[in-house]
């Protein structure tokens, strides 16, 4: 079938709406032009994306560590869409192409330390869409480097391009973590990002695993992606170096790594107290400026307590992982909305009483 040019689709759907927040936490949708590509610049028709933690945080908390909401921003870095209009040095995409986004835009330049050696995620000069005071993706045009595109394979529906985002995250963590088949595992949190973590953790063969969380019923959607994993309910208020034993008991020996992903002081906890002597802990989680740390139970543990801040070189592989079924991101759509449904999509992925855990949105 003949791709629709730019003008038809733009017949069809003049708007380009997009979601915004700003410092009064006034969540809206506007309308805003529609971009013209740069030379560079593939402008694509967003036609997935997925709400993600930060988005909801930015709204509600104005602010995410140093990265701060202070005028109109627009949300959405988890998306995928097709191109209608490419600019005139685009050589790797033409119209009717369906892409992913990647949506940490580093400098690039030779100058650049960490653009130079690869670790791109942390260019202090990146443009990542969607943190303040850049615009997001959510929105229904949007102009995008042709670099950071991603070929999406026909195989793949543009809500799992979009879920490629969440999957970057998990990936980019494991690698550095250093899990390996066979290592006993812990992952604190069944958010998405848990979730995704679990799914790649156990297409890497980890094992055994446990997941933790609040909340049974995102407990309940781990074991249905994963019934061999292992779960432990967290009660509130409990001390966290008993969460720590009860986590060893079930998982049945002392943890070589931990995968945290809630960023919360007393889960970190917990991941440390269900720790081996050498093991680690792996924190994918963000959450308060400042924590406190079991200090000498590290120290005399030997345990590592690491971090991860985005990713880098992701996309490909979890292209290959998505494409050759080995890892599942379906599953994980729980809620779907229209564009022009933005803000009532903020208010049910923002809900626990919604039990949604991803919320996509949807522009035909
Ligand atoms: N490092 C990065 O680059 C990066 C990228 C994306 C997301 N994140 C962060 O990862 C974290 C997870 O993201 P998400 O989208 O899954 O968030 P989410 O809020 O949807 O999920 C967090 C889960 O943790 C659970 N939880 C809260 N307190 C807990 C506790 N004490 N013990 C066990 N479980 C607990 C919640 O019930 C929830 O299910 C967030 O902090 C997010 O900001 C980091
Ligand atoms: O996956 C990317 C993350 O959501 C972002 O880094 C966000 O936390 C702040 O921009």
């Amino acid at each position: 079938m003949a791709s629709a040019t730019v003008t038809e689709v733009l017949q069809r759907k003049p708007k380009n709406f997009a979601i915004q927040t700003n410092p009064a936490h006034d969540l809206h949708l506007i309308e805003a032009d529609v971009p013209e590509p740069g030379p560079s610049e593939c402008l694509v028709h967003v036609r997935a994306t997925g709400i993600c933690g930060s988005d909801v945080h930015f709204w509600k908390h104005g602010a995410i560590g140093p990265m701060v909401v202070c005028g109109e921003n627009g949300l959405g870095h988890e998306s995928a869409g097709v191109v209608i209009k490419t600019g005139k040095d685009v050589t790797r995409f033409k119209v009717g192409d369906r892409v992913a986004l990647e949506c940490g835009i580093p400098c690039s330049k030779a100058t650049c330390y960490y653009c130079r050696t690869g670790q791109y995620n942390a260019c202090p000069d990146v443009v990542f869409f969607s943190t303040p005071p850049y615009h997001g993706t959510l929105r229904r045009y949007h102009a995008h480097p042709e670099a950071w595109l991603h070929h999406l394979p026909d195989n793949l529906s543009y809500e799992e391009g979009s879920l490629l985002e969440p999957l970057s995250v998990a990936l980019a963590g494991i690698d550095r973590s250093g899990l390996r088949m066979g290592t006993p595992l812990v992952i604190c949190g069944a958010g998405p990002i848990g979730l995704v973590t679990l799914l790649a953790a156990h297409a890497a063969g980890a094992a055994p695993i446990v997941i933790t969380d609040l909340d049974e019923n995102r407990l309940a959607k781990a074991k249905s992606l994963v019934p061999r994993v292992r779960s432990v309910l967290v009660g509130r208020g409990v001390e966290s170096a008993d969460l720590g034993k009860k986590i060893v008991d079930t998982l049945g020996e002392e943890a070589r790594l931990v995968i945290e992903c809630t960023g919360v002081e007393s889960s970190i906890h917990a991941g440390i107290y269900a720790s081996a002597f050498g093991g680690a802990v792996f924190v994918i989680g963000v959450g308060k400026d400042f924590q406190n740390i079991p200090f000498m139970h590290l120290s005399s543990k030997e345990i590592d307590l690491r971090f991860q801040y985005r990713y880098h070189d992701t996309y490909p592989k979890a292209i290959s992982l998505v494409t050759e079924g080995l890892i599942d991101l379906k599953p994980l759509v729980t809620h779907r909305f229209k564009l022009e449904e933005g803000v009532e999509a903020f208010g049910v992925a923002s809900n626990p009483a919604a039990r949604a855990i991803k919320v996509q949105i949807i522009d035909e």
